[in-house]
């Protein structure tokens, strides 16, 4: 990583969960490499009242629980690691830029500087707004925000505080994470796409007879009830998460690899996107109590601070249409739910069957649309997590047989890890790329706001919230939008 410059990484929210347990992480692994650590220097900051020492000792405590060597996770927390006291009102931010420019005077770094506001979503305006007011959005260097999901609330809010950020800092300074965007698969989407030409003639209508995204978790709500609730599915992972599957499946190739060509194609496939109709293309459900992996789980409304009532979402699937001259006709199905079957992030294309079937139980051939006449389909599965790979199905002859040709389903697979070994993180692909200043991996404002924009009238209408028992698959009414998905979890490593 030659082309980092040294600077000064400001986590906003040092004392919080995603600091601990990513961020920290993250930088640290990323300062494995010497030049890298030389380069960086992090500044936590928060209200929490801690010294240098405090937040070092807590970060060391971070490192430790992952594993990382103590000597060296000892001597990195010394070397890197700074704290300053946003103060109990958590306004002080005088008090941060002077902090800020005696550090850069002390190591002499020649005042690049990033800024990473992992706080609550209902303080980002006023960050946002203070770093403004006290001169903090430039510098004699690069200044970059860095900014965490969720980004607003709705359409509107979502172009409010993109109008807010636009006060102070300018577009190609900002970040917005969507951590999936980050992780290796997703990525390796793009290579898959555009770096094979033989799927490229056949990825469009006139071979593909619908696509399947489905991001599952096994998981619940856990601790984060409080704000889960507010929430729901559709906001917290279907307008971020699997709209950015939906966009890298279905964009144009872009006319290079630069982060404004890939951010173009992604605009333009996302405004193509109809609205789904609240009543015909969406089923919600919220799990019941159930058996996961031989373990009772809990209902949602039993879960931490989740009131007896509440409606709120857990699982969404959806059928979308992309109007464009690629996808017309082909539905797009999205499922994400928590409290499922498995965790399982996968992408399934389903191919269209061959024109005419020769290999009936009659002998006879006959074409699809003829009653009895079965046909089967080839299959993608592209799995980003876990058990990362791609498997290929298609048809062939079963062995034997008298007489009769018999078809069986098999098929080809790539496994990622038996290819290339563990999987990085996706925390630190990103921070790395908002060291280096690339944004490729980041949402845009107007992609930002064009995928609020489809999902506003999921968010308007009062939708039925059907109960599903833990550890199926979701609710029986997601028959209702697609009676049988091809998604499987991949059974380990070398799946086959
Ligand atoms: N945790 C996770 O896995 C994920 C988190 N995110 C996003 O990351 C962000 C942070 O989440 P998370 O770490 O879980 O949240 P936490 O509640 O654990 O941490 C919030 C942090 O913000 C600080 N903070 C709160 N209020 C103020 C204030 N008024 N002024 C300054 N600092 C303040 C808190 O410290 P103090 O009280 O000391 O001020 C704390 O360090 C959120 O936007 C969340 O949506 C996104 C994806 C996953
Ligand atoms: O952003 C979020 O993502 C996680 C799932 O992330 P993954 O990397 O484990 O697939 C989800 O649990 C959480 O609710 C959501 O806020």
């Amino acid at each position: 990583m030659s082309d980092i410059q040294t600077h000064l990484f400001v986590i906003f929210g040092a004392s919080g969960d995603l600091a601990r347990r990513k961020l920290l992480p993250a930088l640290y692994r990323l300062m494995q490499s010497e030049e890298v650590a030389r380069r960086c220097y992090v500044l936590g900051t928060a209200r929490t009242d801690w010294t240098d020492e405090q937040f070092r000792e807590n970060a060391r405590e971070a490192l430790r629980d992952k594993g990382y060597a103590e000597q060296e996770v000892s001597e990195w927390c010394t070397r890197n690691l700074y704290y300053q006291c946003l103060g109990e009102e958590g306004n002080d931010y005088e008090g941060l830029r002077r902090r800020i420019e005696q550090l850069e005077r002390h190591r002499d770094l020649p005042g690049n500087r990033a800024f990473y506001l992992s706080l609550p979503p209902s303080i980002y305006r006023s960050a946002i707004e203070e770093l403004g007011e006290v001169g903090l959005n430039a510098s004699p260097g690069w200044t970059r925000l860095v900014v965490e999901k969720p980004f607003g609330y709705d359409l509107e809010s979502a172009r409010a505080l993109n109008d807010h950020v636009h006060q102070y800092f300018s577009e190609d300074q900002v970040y917005r994470i969507d951590h999936y965007l980050g992780k290796e698969t997703v990525q390796n989407l793009l290579a898959f796409r555009f770096g094979n030409a033989i799927f490229e003639s056949i990825w469009s209508r006139n071979h593909i007879e619908r696509v399947e995204i489905t991001v599952s978790e096994s998981l619940g709500v856990g601790g984060r009830g409080a704000y889960y609730d507010q929430s729901g599915q559709v906001r917290d992972m279907v307008q971020n998460h699997l709209t950015q599957l939906l966009t890298l499946t279905a964009m144009e190739p872009p006319t290079s690899m630069s982060a404004t060509a890939i951010r173009q194609e992604k605009v333009k496939v996302l405004n193509a996107v109809q609205q789904p109709d609240p009543a015909t293309d969406a089923v919600f459900g919220q799990y019941e109590a159930g058996t996961i992996d031989g373990e009772s789980v809990p209902a949602y409304r039993d879960e931490p601070d989740i009131p007896d009532e509440s409606i709120t979402e857990t699982f969404a699937a959806l059928r979308l249409n992309v109007a464009n001259w690629r996808w017309q006709g082909v539905p797009f199905y999205l499922r994400t739910g928590k409290r499922l079957s498995a965790k399982l992030t996968q992408i399934a294309v389903r191919f269209k069957g061959a024109p005419v079937s020769l290999f009936q139980e009659s002998g006879q051939p006959c074409i699809p649309q003829n009653a009895g006449c079965e046909m089967r389909s080839n299959e993608l599965l592209i799995t980003l997590q876990p058990n990362e790979g791609f498997d290929l199905r298609f048809e062939v002859k079963a062995p034997g047989g008298s007489g009769k040709m018999e078809l069986e389903t098999q098929q080809l697979s790539f496994s990622y890890q038996d290819a290339f070994g563990p999987v990085p993180d996706a925390y630190e692909t990103l921070l790395r790329d908002v060291i280096l200043g690339d944004p490729t991996l980041f949402v845009r404002a107007d992609e930002v706001e064009a995928s609020w924009q489809l999902y506003a009238p999921l968010l308007e209408a009062e939708s039925p919230v059907h109960a599903y028992e833990a550890g199926t698959w979701g609710p029986n009414e997601v028959e209702r939008l697609l009676p049988q998905w091809t998604s499987t979890a991949r059974t380990g490593p070398s799946a086959e």
